[in-house]
């Protein structure tokens, strides 16, 4: 693999297509991806019941455990291996296991909230926006949560009007300013030909930031150098 793994972030709101874009982005580029979805950083409610956890607003920051996915980044930016949490949307919660992820070559982090936070942000070579109408967004959603998530109708929508729907506008939808790119309609063609274009050049191409790993380690010791006081 390449050193530092390349990270992208792929913000939007719900049902803007941010999972398809991830997905399209990576899939020709390098067998070394890890995708990483906010929704495995929601915190763990095992404290509260079912009946408390539906309650939850999902769509506010505070809902994510942000010290933990920046551990986790930097961990993989430095080259060692995480145990990413998994997300059950059915019950809330978190899953039982976790998974091991080790350093790729592109790591892609993807979610509502992927460019809210400031550290998480310096931490990303490339910040994008999903934008799709909310009327769109609430369709597939329905479609979606209804079909894959377990829920009802009547639950989607009081949902999306008490929480989902300010939150977007609260939170949400200003971090469209920390984006490098903006993608309209989430899987638009030209778009997605450019990123991957954009990402395959980061991984192979000349010029580009892959380093052997000799001269990844040489640098992180170099930097763990400058930063050590020298003994008196
Ligand atoms: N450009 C698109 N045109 C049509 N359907 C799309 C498009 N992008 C995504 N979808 C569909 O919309 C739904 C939500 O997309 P997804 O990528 O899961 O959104 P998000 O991750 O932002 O919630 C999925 O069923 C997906 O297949
Ligand atoms: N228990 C949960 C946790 C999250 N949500 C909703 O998921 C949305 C984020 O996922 P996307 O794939 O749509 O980006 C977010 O809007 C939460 O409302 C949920 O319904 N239940």
């Amino acid at each position: 693999m390449t050193y530092p793994s390349f990270v992208v972030g792929i913000a939007g709101g719900t049902g803007a297509g941010k999972t398809t874009v991830s997905r399209l982005i990576t899939e020709n580029v390098s067998d070394s991806v890890t995708r990483i979805p906010l929704d495995n950083y929601y915190r763990d409610l095992s404290h509260l019941d079912l009946a408390e956890r539906e309650q939850v607003n999902y769509d506010h920051p505070e809902a994510f455990e942000w010290d933990l996915l920046r551990e986790h980044l930097e961990t993989l930016l430095s080259g060692g291996s995480v145990e990413m949490p998994q997300y059950d949307f059915e019950i809330h919660n978190r899953k039982a296991e976790a998974i091991t992820v080790e350093p790729t070559d592109v790591i892609v982090v993807e979610g509502i909230l992927a460019l809210y936070d400031e550290a998480i942000n310096d931490m990303l070579d490339l910040r994008l926006y999903v934008e799709t109408d909310a009327d769109v967004r609430i369709l597939r959603r329905i479609e979606r949560d209804v079909v894959q998530r377990g829920r009802d109708l009547e639950g989607v929508i009081d949902q999306y009007l008490s929480t989902v729907k300010p939150m977007h506008e609260q939170f949400i939808e200003p971090t469209k300013k920390h984006a490098d790119l903006i993608i309209p309609e989430g899987a638009n063609r030209m778009a997605i030909n450019l990123l991957e274009e954009k990402l395959q050049n980061e991984v192979h191409g000349e010029g580009g930031r892959a380093w052997e790993r000799e001269d990844f380690e040489r640098e992180i010791g170099d930097r763990t150098a400058r930063n050590t006081p020298d003994p008196e």
